[in-house]
């Protein structure tokens, strides 16, 4: 099977422009949720994974493999590893749009083993928008910014309106949720997100 993938993005895309009141290069983007398995600081075995913006439509996103993320011995789960992936996707787009959005596809390409105690440098870009239809993709570099690509990733995110949180998740979090965003948004001196699709 040849590791070629289809023309990306799938469908006709404009430009995916960074809002205009996104954080600006350098800002370090802190835990979303502090229960979240990618980022949170509450979440043990998690990836703790942390994410600054880059130039342009860039984030820039990095975690270290521990015991706990193995699949094969001394090796990071490859579902895990796409989880790392997700919220690196999840980070730019939220963080870049200011869009509430969910993963809708998510894609990896497995390249190269990544062993405990290493650290993946995750670039995650915005590649295009087709109406609700957010179009990212990334790179995991080893060890270094510019180390070995040992993961690829595209993903599709779909714009969603609050009640989906509201719907089908807990309302608890969610305020948990709510205060752990107004904290980091007053941290950075920014305003709220919009929230509808
Ligand atoms: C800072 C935060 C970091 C967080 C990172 C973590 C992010 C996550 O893990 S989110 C959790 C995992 N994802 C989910 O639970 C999502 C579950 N899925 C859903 O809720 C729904 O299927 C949802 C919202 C994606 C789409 O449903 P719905 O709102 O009804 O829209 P729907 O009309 O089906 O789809 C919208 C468009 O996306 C397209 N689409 C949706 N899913 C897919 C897919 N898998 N493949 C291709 N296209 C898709 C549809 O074809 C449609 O396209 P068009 O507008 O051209 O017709």
């Amino acid at each position: 099977m040849s590791r070629v993938s289809q023309p990306w993005p799938p469908v006709p895309v404009e430009p995916a422009v960074p809002h205009p009141k996104a954080p600006s290069p350098g800002t370090e983007l802190g835990v979303h949720f502090a229960e979240c398995f990618g980022c949170g600081d509450e979440a043990d075995a998690g990836l703790h994974l942390r994410s600054t913006v880059g130039e342009g439509q860039v984030v820039h996103s990095r975690f270290t493999v521990t015991a706990a993320h193995q699949g094969a011995p001394g090796l990071a789960h490859g579902g895990l590893l796409a989880c790392a992936f997700d919220e690196a996707l999840g980070s730019a787009v939220g963080n870049l749009m200011r869009r509430p959005a969910v993963t809708g596809k998510l894609e990896t390409d497995f390249r190269r083993p990544v062993p405990v105690g290493s650290t993946l440098f995750i670039e995650a870009r915005l590649d295009g928008i087709a109406g609700r239809k957010i179009y990212v993709s990334a790179d995991g570099h080893l060890d270094a910014e510019d180390g070995p690509v040992a993961v690829s990733a595209r993903a599709l995110f779909v714009v969603v309106g609050f009640e989906h949180f509201s719907t089908h998740g807990d309302p608890q979090a969610l305020e948990k949720l709510a205060e752990q965003h107004k904290k980091n948004l007053q941290q950075r001196g920014e305003r709220d997100w919009e929230i509808n699709p």
